[in-house]
């Protein structure tokens, strides 16, 4: 709101602050873009700016910072990166020419969802702004990518596919309105999601094409209040805009971001980057649109056999045609981003070294044509036809932009000569222009006498004939007029003089002019044909993405995986996990089988820590996946059914959005497997029921192994280190024990990382905490419990697994007592910490700690734990004394 007393200027700028509230304004000033008050404050902390003040003499002087209009981009994607939006103030009107206060106006507002100059980096990336609405127990869902123009809706029936769209779509901000609940609202930004607050819906008639067709009422709620929004705060030109897809999160093969974050699918756990990831090995693509294509490709398995097998089939193709596969590498290395110099036509800031790069595109469409004529099969006709070299673009941009045009589009030097003939006239007058002086100097010289007279030119004065002080007398009268006097010189014009200047400065000035509207006619005529441009950009974007998928199928020895009818019959021969064999070297990797038919749904795995029954896992769900995909798979041969889902309960379960605990989620993603999985889904399941007591855990483990068996009958891997649960197979017909070898060599643990039948016979945890550098007294302590536990468990049979009528006996609850301990042991405990008994009470406290521990319900991780908490406990004890 407008303070008493301010300037217009700040009246101006406060005017305009008050409708971008949740904004930055950057407010143009002559050269400089200002921000005041808070925006200043704040702004001046985050982009590392000088804070100052605007009437500082004044009672309450106005904080302010700025920053250069020339750097202004780099801030505002500072800003935007941050989960900021920036307002960006322009002035409409020139301040020389201006009457009063210059008229100024937002011209647009870049929020992280709508950023289009994503940078070099993330040319691989789409940018992705998503819109949500809730409207009779269901959610409308859609998104835009305004860089490229894509835009697709679907309806949703929960929050939680709301959540696996917008994680795996990795969107930064959704557009909401007023339907969407509080509660919906808090869980989105928990996740870091910037929510904007559009609640009116205004689609003008000129973009009602881009919802042609889009029927269902939450839909097109989405799809207004997301058009709304993107017209509101782009203020551009949205001709690049795609007309809405409808799609079903059915149409393809569905993982939940929880499944597609553990899988390290397109980014790493640890580090959260690209390295190491299933999209890391894949990407072979030559193009920014195919490495965008890929990543939707990877997040998007396909479900419908044909259409997995069109694709299977140009890729086969490319395998085996490896020089036209060479060629078209080279060809598609040349081709720019057309999706996104597309979207800069629209918006109006393409510039010529654009144009150059759209031209040079399309001429490589021909030779990409050229090379799928050359090969063999028809399976690329469907691509072939869509290669459109869109000649009449190529030959408008050949005609008309020079080769090497400069960055800047209004200072002239963009149009070819030859092009315009008024053009060239001007052209022509400023190139004489230089002969013209050339003659008056001389003649001029001569009628003087002056041999050192000069003529120059400076952009203040413009041109002038340069006279020497010693030469002043040779001037005859009258005909020189002064313009400027220096020490050494001075500076005349004639009226002839005065007449050339005119003319060159005139055909300057129009040159440039007419120049820009050429170049701004060439734009039109690209503009008018940005839907082929686009439809170009796909079928390049796919083709990139095949002969990627043949590279690597080809480089990493994958083959064509074949797919099962009507029954279940999964059998993969020497598969491999690609990436963990990329990192470990072809040689190190252990290949494995797995064999599952018609009549065997479950595989149980048991074996040692650190064995690879996880990597086993990850290795079956990556095949499928790349199955799905249309490419070749990682293993000597494959044959399996196609399925619809893939539920993963892997690693270490996190959720960012409730904060409930480990073992809440690792349950709530077992119900989540459990009431949707069908008999096409598979389901891998890393030790559920690790994260509770024992008896607890393998109870649960259990009840569902039986559940899947009984009812849900999907293709399940579960691992366990309940050994006890090897039994099941005598009453589970469809389940099957498998393990992954070791063998103890003097007393050392080798991993044989082969699977073989039936189930381990021993759970070598201490031989892995051993590995993992535990000090010897503690290992040594950790198998004296063991054996006792072991006796103490076959006296009592108290851990038993029971499959009689599928239900599991009560089991006593782990608080009974710790087992006893000899003298012997206690010693052995007390010179674990090097310290006499009764001088140490914490080393008390850790021993008999040490004496309760379940080493049973333990991986070694958390012994590691439990083992450094102790060590500060007993540093800090050290210290007190
Ligand atoms: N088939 C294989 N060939 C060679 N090395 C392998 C193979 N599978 C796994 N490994 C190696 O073993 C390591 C451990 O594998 P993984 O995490 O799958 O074991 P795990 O049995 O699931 O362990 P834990 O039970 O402790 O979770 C991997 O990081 C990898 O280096």
């Amino acid at each position: 709101m407008a303070k008493p007393n301010q300037t217009p200027m700040m009246v101006q700028y406060q005017k305009i602050k008050d409708q971008y509230p949740d904004a930055f304004l950057f407010y143009r000033l002559g050269d400089f873009y200002e921000m005041f008050n808070d925006d200043a404050i704040k702004g001046a902390q985050l982009l590392e700016l000088t804070l100052t003040t605007r009437n500082h003499s004044s009672k309450n002087p106005i904080p302010m910072c700025g920053v250069p209009h020339h750097a202004v981009q780099n801030y505002i994607d500072i800003l935007v990166d941050k989960g900021y939006k920036v307002a960006i103030c322009e002035q409409m009107e020139d301040p020389k020419l201006a009457k009063g206060m210059v008229k100024r106006e937002v011209i647009q507002l870049v929020t992280p969802g709508t950023q289009t100059d994503t940078g070099a980096g993330n040319a691989k990336e789409n940018n992705y702004l998503t819109a949500l609405t809730q409207i009779n127990q269901k959610f409308g869902f859609a998104y835009a990518d305004l860089s490229t123009g894509e835009l697709k809706v679907t309806s949703l029936d929960s929050f939680d596919s709301v959540l696996n769209e917008v994680m795996s779509l990795q969107t930064k901000e959704t557009v909401v309105d007023k339907s969407v609940s509080d509660d919906v609202l808090e869980k989105l930004t928990t996740v870091g999601i910037l929510i904007s607050h559009q609640d009116e819906a205004e689609v003008k008639s000129e973009l009602s094409y881009l919802t042609q067709g889009v029927e269902a009422t939450e839909q097109l709620t989405v799809l207004q209040h997301l058009l709304t929004y993107i017209v509101t705060t782009q203020k551009r030109s949205l001709a690049h805009l795609q007309r809405a897809i409808i799609y079903k999160p059915t149409f393809f093969l569905k993982m939940d971001h929880y499944s597609q974050r553990n899988l390290e699918l397109i980014q790493n756990m640890r580090t959260g980057k690209k390295s190491g990831t299933l999209l890391w090995l894949l990407d072979e693509t030559k193009t920014a649109m195919g490495g965008r294509l890929l990543k939707q490709w990877l997040d998007r398995p396909l479900v419908k056999r044909n259409d997995i097998l069109a694709r299977q089939k140009k890729v086969s193709v490319l395998v085996d045609q490896y020089f036209e596969r060479n060629s078209l590498q080279e060809e598609l290395t040349q081709v720019y981003d057309l999706e996104r110099l597309a979207g800069r036509v629209a918006f109006g800031s393409v510039n010529g070294r654009d144009l150059i790069q759209l031209k040079s595109s399309l001429q490589q469409i021909p030779k990409l044509q050229h090379i799928l004529n050359e090969l063999p099969e028809s399976a690329f006709s469907d691509i072939y036809k869509r290669l459109d070299p869109i000649d009449n673009v190529t030959e408008a941009i050949d005609s008309a932009i020079v080769n090497e045009p400069p960055l800047s589009v209004t200072d002239g030097g963009v149009i070819k000569d030859g092009y315009d003939k008024t053009l060239d006239s001007y052209r022509e007058a400023m190139h004489n222009g230089k002969q013209w002086m050339a003659e008056l100097e001389a003649s001029e010289r001569q009628i003087t006498g002056i041999n050192n007279l000069k003529i120059g030119y400076n952009r203040v004065f413009g041109y002038y004939i340069d006279v020497t002080k010693a030469n002043l007398n040779k001037l005859p009268e009258g005909r020189y007029e002064r313009k400027q006097t220096l020490t050494n010189s001075e500076r005349f014009t004639t009226p002839e003089l005065k007449e050339k200047e005119r003319l060159i400065l005139e055909a300057e000035e129009k040159s440039t002019d007419l120049e820009y509207k050429l170049f701004v006619k060439v734009r039109e005529l690209v503009k008018a044909n940005i839907q082929r441009i686009q439809s170009l950009a796909h079928a390049v974007s796919e083709l990139d993405v095949l002969q990627s998928f043949a590279d690597v199928s080809e480089k990493y020895r994958f083959v064509a995986p074949t797919f099962t009818q009507s029954d279940h019959d999964l059998e993969i021969v020497e598969g491999r996990h690609p990436v963990v064999e990329k990192v470990l070297g072809r040689q190190t990797y252990v290949p494995n089988d797995v064999k599952m038919p018609e009549e065997t749904s479950i595989l149980l795995i048991t074996g040692p820590n650190m064995s690879g029954k996880s990597t086993y896992m990850r290795q079956l769900a990556l095949t499928v996946i790349l199955a799905q995909m249309g490419c070749f798979v990682p293993a000597k041969s494959a044959k399996m059914p196609i399925f619809d889902q893939i539920f993963t309960r892997i690693g270490a379960a996190d959720d960012l959005i409730s904060g409930e605990s480990t073992f809440m989620v690792e349950m709530k993603e077992a119900n989540e497997a459990l009431s949707h999985a069908t008999a096409n889904s598979l389901i891998l399941f890393d030790e559920i029921g690790r994260g509770t007591a024992t008896y607890d855990g393998m109870a649960l483990a259990q009840a569902i192994i039986e559940f899947v068996h009984d009812r849900v009958h999907a293709k399940t891997l579960f691992s366990t280190h309940y050994h006890e649960l090897t039994v099941l197979d005598k009453s589970l017909t469809h389940l099957k024990n498998v393990h992954v070898g070791a063998v103890e060599k003097n007393g050392e643990l080798v991993f044989l990382h082969q699977m073989q039948d039936g189930p381990a016979d021993k759970s070598y945890g201490i031989h892995v905490a051993k590995l993992a550098g535990l000090p010897n007294s503690l290992l040594k302590r950790a198998d004296t419990i063991l054996t006792h536990l072991e006796k103490t468990q076959d006296q009592h049979s108290t851990v038993q697994v029971t499959t009689e009528d599928r239900t599991v006996e009560p089991e006593p609850q782990p608080t009974e007592p710790a087992p006893q301990t000899s003298d012997e042991e206690a010693d052995t405990q007390l010179s674990l910490f090097g310290e006499p008994e009764q001088k140490i009470s914490k080393a008390d406290k850790v021993a008999s700690q040490v004496k309760s521990l379940n080493l049973m319900g333990m991986t070694p991780m958390d012994v590691m734990n439990q083992v450094y908490k102790w060590q500060q406990q007993l540093e800090q004890s050290k210290k007190k004394r």
